[in-house]
């Protein structure tokens, strides 16, 4: 049985969708600090915090059948993670050596590992590739490349395999529209422009217009949760076939600029997204583009969703048909 752990959120709840729809047994373990009950759609789950040991030593005892780690719950925002990264730190890297140990203790060896592109920092070349230098510019990129590290660590001493997983930045909703992004305070772009064109949020601040990029604003790679979803399927079948510890890039290979997105959520909605310029935002690198071309060779994964106009398209229905988010 998988274990999925924050599967009450955003990319989670998008990999319950498909641990569903190929019948894999599963059971989430979420605090419900972010995540949603609604967004569980029927799947199992455990109301715990990753923070407490006593919640972990019971859930491992409660369910030996557990055999797959999926590590989704973090805390998720880089600006916030300059100004509060004792927060950060601990949900996502003191906590997860306390899981580690649990899951040790518990004979479960096989852990696949949201990281996140926010552990390059500044690019010293685009596509991004898995031997790039790690150099994060925030400490929720800290946060998550002491996790990489502590996982090799884990490997060598104990055999512990992991697969980690850096997204570049998740997007979109699920093409059937039940799930979607819904997060307080929200601080991703693709859902702050939709909620700004829908005047749900006041404008929207371009954080940085003096970036080295076309445009002047920064670029990121966007992919949709459901094409990081799979990834996690493949994952999942390397580690139970004894494969060894890896760690991939995941994302298009395209880079949008803010403003590039802005035109793409008018497009798509038909409606301004009112804007304005503002300064740089801290911890933010100026362009982050993925090569994930070791995933598809390695493994052959094939994104399904990975054109911009679709992801936002997809995003666009959840909010419009969703303006309250789940509540
Ligand atoms: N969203 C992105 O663009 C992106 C990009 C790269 C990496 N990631 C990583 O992917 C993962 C999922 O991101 P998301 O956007 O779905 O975030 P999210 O906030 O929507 O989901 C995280 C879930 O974890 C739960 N959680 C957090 N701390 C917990 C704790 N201590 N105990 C129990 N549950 C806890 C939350 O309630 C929530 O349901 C995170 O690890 C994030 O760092 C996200
Ligand atoms: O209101 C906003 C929100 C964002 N941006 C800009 O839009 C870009 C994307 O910002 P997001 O907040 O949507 O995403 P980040 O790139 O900061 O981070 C996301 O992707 C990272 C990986 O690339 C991390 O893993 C992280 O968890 C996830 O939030 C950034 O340049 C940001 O400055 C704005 O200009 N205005």
């Amino acid at each position: 049985m998988i274990l999925v752990l924050g599967g009450a959120g955003y990319i989670g709840s998008h990999m319950l969708k498909l641990l569903r729809e190929t019948g894999e047994s599963h059971l989430v373990f979420d605090n419900f600090e972010e995540g949603h009950r609604e967004a569980l759609l029927g799947s199992p789950y455990v109301q715990g915090d990753l923070r407490n040991r006593d919640d972990l030593r019971k859930l491992f005892a409660d369910h030996p059948d557990i055999d797959v780690v999926m590590h989704f719950a973090a805390y998720i925002a880089v600006g916030e993670s300059v100004e509060q990264p004792g927060k950060y730190f601990t949900n996502n890297t003191t906590a997860v050596i306390g899981l580690l140990e649990e899951m040790r203790a518990a004979g479960i060896g096989k852990f696949v590992f949201s990281s996140t592109a926010a552990i390059f920092g500044e690019p010293h070349y685009v596509p991004i590739d898995e031997a790039h230098p790690k150099d994060p510019t925030s400490p929720y990129g800290d946060s998550k490349l002491m996790v990489e590290r502590i996982l090799k660590a884990f490997d060598v001493a104990h055999g512990f395999k992991s697969v980690c997983l850096r997204y570049f930045n998740a997007a979109g909703a699920d093409p059937e529209n039940r799930i979607g992004e819904d997060h307080h305070p929200e601080t991703h772009l693709i859902p702050v422009a939709i909620l700004a064109a829908m005047g749900k949020k006041p404008s929207l601040k371009v954080f940085g217009t003096d970036y080295d990029t076309p445009d002047g604003t920064c670029v990121r790679d966007y992919i949709h949760v459901l094409d990081l979803a799979q990834a996690h399927l493949l994952a999942v079948k390397h580690l139970r076939a004894g494969g060894d510890s890896r760690q991939y890039n995941l994302g298009n290979g395209q880079g949008f600029t803010v403003r590039q997105v802005i035109d793409a959520v008018e497009h798509a909605t038909g409606l301004k997204v009112p804007n304005e310029e503002a300064p740089r935002r801290a911890g933010d690198p100026a362009k982050l583009i993925a090569s994930s071309d070791r995933i598809r060779a390695d493994w052959g994964w094939n994104p399904q969703y990975g054109d911009l106009k679709v992801i936002v398209e997809h995003a666009w229905n959840w909010h419009k048909t969703h303006p309250e988010g789940y509540a």
